[in-house]
């Protein structure tokens, strides 16, 4: 059992507790999965447990550990002084780092000097301006959180903690989108994430007690507050026709970044464009070990870290055949696509319609993903042509502002360059031994 396949592990110490009660939030429900547990925070044991079998799960020396939740920061600042020092304890010279999820309602000076004292990365949930946020992210009484983490945003800036944005794109904010992204780049985010929500709902009650279902369900109803898939398309081509002609290489967008990566030949940066799903599992606060923190479902859970190692979950036949479902479950369309390189079929999680030939298990945002890739198409490949030849990316925007590469709607009929061709740069060499690094 020493093979040495990365994992990623999302924990949620809090597990679904949480200050808010978003109307969209697939993750508060998961309490349901432990109906007799009456106990929601990680005990001392779990937390050491978790930190040094995660730690010797790794094989590489960078070890990244990201907390989430339901709310992270009902813990207290005090767990995560733990979790440093265990951290210290058990790091073996490993370059350890943490990301931290938070919708912001918490933030005060003694978590904002925490951070900056121990470089956590923070990960901020802001959905666009108070008209759209407030909308679904709630608290239990309805009211809007938007006030509230506006304060964290300040609180961030004052003491220099470095933050990113995640934003989820619902039916409420999806046709804003330029509205949507300039807004976040006012309040300083320069990494910005997108995730396009779509839930299905069981049309009867669950034995498991779990609403929202699993893409194999049938009986199930996209929710009302889902985005449609062409929606989703032109929120992102909207967003990247302001980003290519006015901030690339000063405003990181996750998905363009991975559309580039793809054209240019290396492997995107996120699990829902990659070829496999990866080993990026998700850690109940009592140590139950899911397939990813999409798939907490009882038929996902691989183990309980008290009584397997997470090393070995990590190399069982369950890890291994839910990350390769992902490429060998492709639809005939997906595995036709010209956008395959860049797409790979989605998410598994969004895996619930019927394509246009007839194929079940293909992906709900099929329509708005081909839109943006032939509406991105003819930039990518000068993006791409930049990189090759050395010239910094940011000359994209001159092109661009000189109209000299336009949005394209033509079929795209570029092929990504093997690792072991020639690279284009006309070095001679193999791509992978050239450019590709
Ligand atoms: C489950 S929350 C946990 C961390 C923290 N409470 C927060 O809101 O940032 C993590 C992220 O998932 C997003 N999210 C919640 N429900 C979602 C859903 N149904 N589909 C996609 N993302 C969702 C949230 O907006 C948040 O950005
Ligand atoms: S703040 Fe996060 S965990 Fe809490 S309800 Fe909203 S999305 Fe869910
Ligand atoms: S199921 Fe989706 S979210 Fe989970 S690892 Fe696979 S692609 Fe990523
Ligand atoms: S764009 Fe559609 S058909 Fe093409 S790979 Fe993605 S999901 Fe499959």
């Amino acid at each position: 059992m020493d093979a040495v396949q990365q994992c990623v592990i999302m924990s949620k110490p809090s597990s679904s507790k949480c200050n808010l009660d978003c109307s969209y939030c697939f993750y508060l429900e998961k309490e349901k999965l432990y109906p007799d547990q009456s106990r929601w925070q990680m005990s001392d044991e779990t937390l050491e447990r978790y930190i040094y079998q995660y730690i010797e799960a790794q094989s590489g020396v960078d070890v990244q550990f990201a907390w989430q939740g339901g709310e992270p920061t009902l813990m207290g600042v005090d767990f995560f002084r733990k979790v440093v020092k265990l951290c210290e304890k058990y790091g073996a010279g490993k370059c350890i780092s943490h990301a931290f999820q938070t919708n912001g309602v918490l933030i005060n000076e003694e978590w904002c000097e925490f951070f900056i004292e121990n470089k956590f990365l923070i990960g901020l949930s802001i959905d666009g301006p108070q008209k759209f946020h407030d909308h679904y992210r709630v608290n239990r009484a309805q009211r809007g959180s938007f006030d509230k983490v506006m304060a964290a945003v300040d609180l961030f800036k004052k003491y220099n903690v470095e933050f990113t944005t995640l934003t989820v794109i619902s039916d409420v904010n999806a046709e804003h989108g330029v509205e949507v992204y300039r807004f976040l780049k006012e309040i300083g985010s320069t990494y910005m994430q997108f995730i396009p929500l779509v839930e299905r709902a069981a049309r009867e009650d669950p034995k498991d007690g779990l609403m929202l279902v699993t893409p194999d369900r049938v009986e199930a109803d996209v929710t009302s507050w889902s985005v449609s898939p062409l929606q989703y398309g032109h929120f992102l081509t909207s967003i990247f026709d302001e980003w290519v002609t006015r901030d690339v290489g000063k405003v990181f967008v996750q998905t363009f970044d991975n559309t580039i990566s793809s054209w240019c030949g290396e492997h995107p940066g996120i699990c829902i464009f990659s070829e496999t799903c990866g080993h990026s599992f998700a850690l109940e606060a009592n140590g139950d070990l899911y397939n990813c923190d999409h798939f907490v479902y009882p038929e996902h859970k691989l183990g309980n870290i008290h009584d397997i190692p997470i090393k070995e979950m990590n190399n069982s036949q369950q890890a291994i055949e839910f990350g390769q479902n992902k490429k060998d479950l492709l639809t005939l369309d997906c595995k036709n696509c010209a956008f395959l390189f860049a797409c790979n079929g989605g998410c598994p999680k969004h895996r619930f319609n019927v394509s246009p030939s007839g194929h079940p298990r293909h992906n709900y945002f099929c329509e708005g993903y081909k839109h943006y890739f032939n509406h991105v198409a003819e930039t990518m490949d000068k993006i791409r042509e930049l990189v090759f030849n050395r010239y910094p990316i940011n000359d994209i925007m001159i092109l661009k502002g000189m109209n000299l590469v336009k949005s394209s709607s033509k079929k795209n009929t570029f092929k990504p360059v093997g690792r072991n061709e020639p690279c284009p740069c006309g070095s001679g060499k193999k791509y992978k031994k050239c450019c590709m690094d």
